[in-house]
């Protein structure tokens, strides 16, 4: 069954019951109970977003120099306080769009971007991140430009590590800690900078099955909170989006389904039967 899907939309209705039969992704167990992705959390009951793009338009300049367009009118919308998944074949612009959410590493050049403060990007690879010789100076190093004591340094450093599960690693020299210890290592960092979201770009691209599911359940905590924390985690794993409150498709530069894990599984899953 062919489905156009042209903009922002949910699969529902009589489209939906009849694919659920040629389904072959289910989700497993959860462990933890999703918030619902169109939940509205601020005080006066309106819907309250800590990632927000409109309409939003990247260009790159290409290798011979022309520009090339990356995001193409791209929408998306992160409830606060909500872990999200990005999704989408090779190339249909996810890192642009989690690179757009932070001005600097890609401006965009029409539409509206707006992300909550202070934010944070963990990157795929840990190495380029996790760069002092302790998880302890490493997880204070971004401090050094804040005025605290050494005190409320170390205080933060413990409860970022902490948050994480990995209080009892200050003094590990980082070079034997494995993948995944790393990435939460790089967690830990921006959480001591109280961010406030967190843009993730493959964080378990290099990790084994143990490290991926330690990586997972972390940043699970750190949504959770207090403080509660947003996240848009981008990634290939379909397994991934059982740790997720919403999730969004991409193609061709533009997010086409944004809403429940249910829905955007259900039009991967009808992709797949459409090759
Ligand atoms: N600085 C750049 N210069 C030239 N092209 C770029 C640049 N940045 C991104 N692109 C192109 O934009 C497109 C989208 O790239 P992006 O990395 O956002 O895709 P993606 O969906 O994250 O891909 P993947 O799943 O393979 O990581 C690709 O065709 C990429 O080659």
């Amino acid at each position: 069954m062919a489905l156009a899907v042209t903009a922002p939309v949910s699969i529902g209705g009589a489209d939906r019951a009849a694919c659920l039969a040629s389904l072959t992704l289910r989700s497993r167990s959860r462990r933890f109970k999703p918030r619902s992705p169109a939940c509205t959390s601020s005080v006066d009951g309106r819907a309250s977003f800590d990632i927000e793009a409109k309409n939003l338009f990247v260009e790159v300049r290409g290798d011979t120099g022309l520009v090339v367009p990356v995001l193409k009118n791209c929408s998306i919308r992160i409830p606060q306080g909500q872990l999200w998944m990005l999704l989408g074949p090779n190339g249909c612009g996810k890192s642009t769009l989690l690179k757009a959410s932070l001005y600097g590493l890609m401006r965009p050049s029409r539409g509206q971007m707006r992300v909550a403060q202070p934010k944070s990007f963990v990157f795929q690879n840990p190495d380029h991140q996790v760069v002092m010789p302790t998880a302890e100076a490493d997880v204070a190093f971004g401090l050094g430009r804040l005025q605290l004591t050494q005190e409320e340094v170390r205080d933060r450093v413990w409860r970022s590590l902490k948050a994480v599960g990995m209080e009892n690693y200050l003094q590990r020299p980082i070079q034997t800690l494995s993948g995944g210890q790393k990435q939460r290592v790089a967690i830990a960092g921006a959480l001591a900078e109280t961010s406030r979201v967190l843009l993730l770009d493959e964080l378990t691209t290099f990790l084994d099955e143990t490290d991926q599911v330690g990586v997972l359940e972390a940043v699970r905590r750190v949504v959770a909170g207090p403080p509660s924390v947003t996240s848009l985690w981008v990634t290939h794993r379909l397994e991934e989006l059982n740790y997720a409150d919403g999730a969004a498709y991409m193609e061709n530069g533009r997010v086409v389904l944004s809403g429940s894990v249910a829905d955007v599984m259900d039009y991967i899953n009808l992709k797949k039967a459409e090759l």
